[in-house]
């Protein structure tokens, strides 16, 4: 059976490098959402998004869509098709709205990861470390669902897989257990 790794958590927790370690080690794709906000600086069209403006995003077909922050973002139908005709396993990026969608509409293929750390206050210097302007960090820690996604609601608790990524190394090893378990049945 095809699986969707769903990775979740707040802003700069790792979500990215978790899902770059999955392409690197497993070759597990990562299907490319869609989204009208700006590229960060090193961000590639076609490889960290789809860069869409808000006419061209509009014309998607989307499995789910959001609005986070100020910008639109979207897993479109087309996408995660494409990643399937390369791999039977594949990770999706999204917030928790979308996780519930996902879980809801894929039951049996979605796998949800969920990333915490030990101190929120990390996060911010994880940003600025990556490189996000003051304003950049200042707008996300302070919108509403970068707060909701600091915590589970209890539907979700009950499904996640948890990996708290304090240690790049601890949580690549979390990750290792899980894909063993995946392929192992
Ligand atoms: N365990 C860790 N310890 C320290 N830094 C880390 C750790 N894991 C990731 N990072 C770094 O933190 C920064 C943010 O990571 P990443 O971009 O993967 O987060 P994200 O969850 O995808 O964020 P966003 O939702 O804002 O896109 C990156 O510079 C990354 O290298
Ligand atoms: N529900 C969805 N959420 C998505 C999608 N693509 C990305 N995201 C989430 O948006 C925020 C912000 O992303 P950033 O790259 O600007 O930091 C983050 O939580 C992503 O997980 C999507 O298609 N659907």
């Amino acid at each position: 059976m095809k699986k969707l790794i769903i990775i979740a958590g707040p802003s700069g927790v790792g979500k990215t490098t978790i899902s770059r370690y999955l392409t690197q080690k497993y070759n597990i794709p990562r299907v490319i959402t869609h989204t009208t906000r700006p590229l960060r600086s090193g961000e590639q069209d076609g490889v960290d998004y789809y860069f869409e403006s808000a006419d061209s995003f509009r014309q998607l077909h989307f499995f789910e869509h959001v609005k986070y922050g100020s910008y639109q973002y979207g897993s479109s139908r087309e996408s995660l098709q494409k990643s399937f005709e390369k791999s039977d396993i594949v990770s999706l990026i999204v917030e928790t709205a979308g996780v519930h969608t996902y879980l809801q509409e894929l039951p049996a293929q979605a796998v949800f990861v969920y990333l915490t750390v030990s101190e929120p206050a990390e996060l911010a210097q994880r940003l600025e470390e990556r490189g996000d302007t003051k304003s950049q960090i200042e707008k996300r820690l302070h919108s509403p669902e970068f707060k909701r996604d600091l915590a589970l609601d209890d539907d979700l608790l009950q499904r996640a897989h948890i990996i708290k990524n304090d240690s790049l190394d601890a949580a690549k090893a979390a990750i290792d257990q899980l894909i063993e378990s995946l392929t192992n049945v």
